[in-house]
């Protein structure tokens, strides 16, 4: 007769046995996905509310090292809006946003760089780093990634100055190709030279930036992270949650989204229209949403692509 402790252990191990088959199984459930998007380029946008948690920081950083450890070629591009605010009022110093951009003084532009390319990037770095030495950071300025010209908004009809506030224009992705050739992961803020004054820099969206840079490096798929489950049809309603939108319909609800959804729509739409395939907003605040979107087949968030059979609107 067997034991007491050994029958104990038996039905432990067949446990631990059965946890671990699940294990199995999720991985393999992932195997199409891997062979699908092995070598992928995939430029992903994070920042504003989803990235101020501790927690789902850390589980930012283990989807990207999942990524580049599942052998697609993962790019960071970070904003840091709530960071920005946070150090200005630290400082006594006021700004607004109009149309969803940062009206930048001189004054406004050093904090935003400091901010950027000094503080959120680095923390980032150093995140994706506890995976192993594969991050570098790097913003606009650096081996010309980016070159940017000032832009102005237009509120209700009228044409706004904004000050230092940029869209990039030229992208020179040899940097970032060099790192991603080394396996290295690139983080990069979006800080840009202008083209029209040397020695000016610019303070660009972060949405705007993620999107030029996706063209440039004809990714398979750009993902922005937000704070809400992705686009609304008829924002705040909660049920008009579109998980697939084509280009075409995509320019029409251009003119219904508010502030901070417009650089993200209108980054998805440059994306797709320069050729990137599919672009995604995902609910950053849901852990591990960028291994949702990628590996399973429901995907999660908003698609846009130039598939115009491809809405559910
Ligand atoms: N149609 C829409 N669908 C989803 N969100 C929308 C829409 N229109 C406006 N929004 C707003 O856009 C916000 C996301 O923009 P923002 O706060 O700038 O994001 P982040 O901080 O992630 O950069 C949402 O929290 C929501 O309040
Ligand atoms: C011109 C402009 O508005 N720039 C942004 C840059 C940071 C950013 O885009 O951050 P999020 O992605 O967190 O919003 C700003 O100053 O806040």
């Amino acid at each position: 007769m067997t034991p007491p402790d050994q029958a104990l252990r038996g039905a432990i191990d067949a446990a631990a046995l059965r946890v671990a088959q699940a294990k199995a199984n999720t991985l393999v459930e992932a195997l199409p996905w891997l062979e699908r998007f092995r070598g992928a380029l995939v430029v992903v946008k994070y920042g504003g509310n989803a990235m101020t948690d501790d927690t789902l920081k850390q589980a930012f950083a283990e989807d990207v090292a999942f990524l580049r450890y599942a052998g697609l070629r993962p790019v960071v591009v970070h904003g840091g809006g709530p960071q920005i605010k946070a150090m200005l009022d630290r400082l006594g110093l006021e700004t607004e946003f109009k149309a969803g951009l940062r009206v930048t003084t001189p004054e406004v532009m050093d904090v935003v760089r400091m901010v950027l390319t000094g503080s959120v990037g680095r923390e980032l770095v150093g995140l994706l780093n506890q995976h192993g030495p594969v991050a570098v950071g790097l913003s606009g300025e650096d081996a010309g990634l980016f070159g940017a010209r000032r832009r102005g908004v237009t509120v209700d009809g009228e044409p706004q100055d904004i000050g230092l506030v940029g869209d990039v224009e030229q992208v020179n992705p040899g940097a970032v190709l060099d790192l991603l050739d080394a396996g290295r992961i690139p983080v990069v803020s979006t800080v840009a030279p202008d083209l029209d004054a040397e020695g000016q820099v610019l303070n660009v969206n972060a949405d705007t930036a993620a999107a030029a840079l996706a063209a440039a490096l004809g990714a398979r798929k750009l993902v922005v992270l937000t704070d809400v489950e992705g686009i609304y049809a008829q924002w705040p309603d909660r049920d008009s949650l579109l998980s697939r939108l084509s280009l075409s319909r995509a320019r029409e609800l251009l003119g219904t989204v508010d502030a901070g959804m417009i650089p993200k729509l209108e980054a998805c739409i440059r994306a797709v229209e320069a050729g990137v395939p599919q672009a995604h907003v995902v609910d950053g605040r849901q852990p591990h949403g960028i291994l949702l979107e990628i590996f399973t087949q429901e995907g999660i968030g908003t698609m846009v692509s130039d598939d115009e059979d491809g809405d559910d609107a």
